[in-house]
């Protein structure tokens, strides 16, 4: 069969079933998506030792370009820190990953098979990529409990959705969740009287019970306590190894409690990667810091 033929076989089965195939549109003004890759959950293949990869990524806005040739990888469960002085593109990178922005060049895979270029942002938070932006948008006027539960039902049906009840494993997962983001004790309690640690908290355990396999956190501590921040460094040392995690982060004292490898981004691509001792004392990051 020759491809225009399978692609049109997939369309047709994926009209009947009522999954949505990838037509693409662009939000950025870069190129067109990919056509016809269904997107279904499924394992990621992680046999090259990569989770995330990205090659010679580039985007333009109005000619500037905001995201330059972008390499970068990501293993298995790894914890990567990204830091970068403002307008460096560590948002626009997150927003290429999630499918929100579609790059003009470059190739970004999840896994070794999983071309995310290919997807659309809703399918690839399906796919298993979690994205938590700075500002926590839990549901203020629903308990706790009742925000992840709510995690649970998203993309059903409004019938589905108030028919849904937590089977015993959903039960067993938001009980687990609970007690990693330290709120077992506020089940009950409306997300609207939490503190901002706490609703930060609740907004990564909403992540967590669709069990992404990467996670990509912006600025995760930005106005939290010195306390709270030490609980969320806490958090995300629990949670590396079981997910991969990508935290953009300018706190560099919390940097330092949980990183491993740093990349530092500046002009939309790689200045340097290593132990934060390592970027902290190469000349060139030193300048685009102390230099604007
Ligand atoms: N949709 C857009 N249209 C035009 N320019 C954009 C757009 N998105 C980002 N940019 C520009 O691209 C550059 C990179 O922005 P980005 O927000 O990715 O940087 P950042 O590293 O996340 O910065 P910060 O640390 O301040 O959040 C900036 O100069 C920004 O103004």
């Amino acid at each position: 069969m020759t491809p225009d033929l399978m692609e049109a076989g997939a369309e047709r089965a994926a009209r009947a079933s009522g999954i949505h195939y990838v037509t693409g549109s662009t939000e950025s003004g870069g190129r067109e998506a990919g056509f016809g890759r269904i997107a279904t959950p499924g394992e990621v293949d992680i046999t090259h030792g990569r989770i995330l990869y990205l090659e010679d990524v580039s985007v333009s806005f109005d000619g500037f370009k905001a995201i330059n040739k972008l390499s970068l990888d990501i293993a298995p469960g790894e914890l990567r820190c990204i830091i970068g002085p403002n307008g460096a593109g560590k948002t626009t990178m997150m927003d290429i990953i999630t499918g929100k922005t579609r790059p003009d060049s470059g190739t970004v895979f999840f896994g070794s098979t999983i071309d995310l270029l290919r997807h659309r942002e809703a399918d690839i938070a399906q796919l298993g990529i979690g994205r938590k932006f700075q500002k926590p948008t839990v549901f203020e006027h629903l308990t706790v409990f009742e925000n992840l539960e709510l995690a649970l039902k998203t993309n059903k049906g409004v019938r589905a959705s108030m028919l849904f009840r937590l089977d015993s494993a959903q039960s067993d997962r938001l009980a687990e969740v609970l007690e990693t983001i330290h709120l077992a004790d506020s089940v009950s309690r409306l997300a609207g009287n939490l503190s901002h640690g706490q609703k930060q908290w609740l907004e990564i355990g909403m992540l967590l019970m669709q069990d992404p396999k990467l996670l990509l956190l912006d600025e995760p501590v930005a106005g939290m306590t010195d306390e709270e921040t030490a609980r969320t460094a806490e958090l995300f040392l629990t949670l590396k190894g079981k997910h991969s995690l990508m935290v953009v982060e300018h706190d560099m004292s919390f940097i330092r409690t949980i990183s491993e490898i740093v990349t530092v981004l500046c002009d939309g691509s790689v200045l340097a990667q290593g132990t934060l001792d390592e970027v902290q004392a190469d000349e060139r990051v030193i300048e685009v810091y102390l230099g604007r």
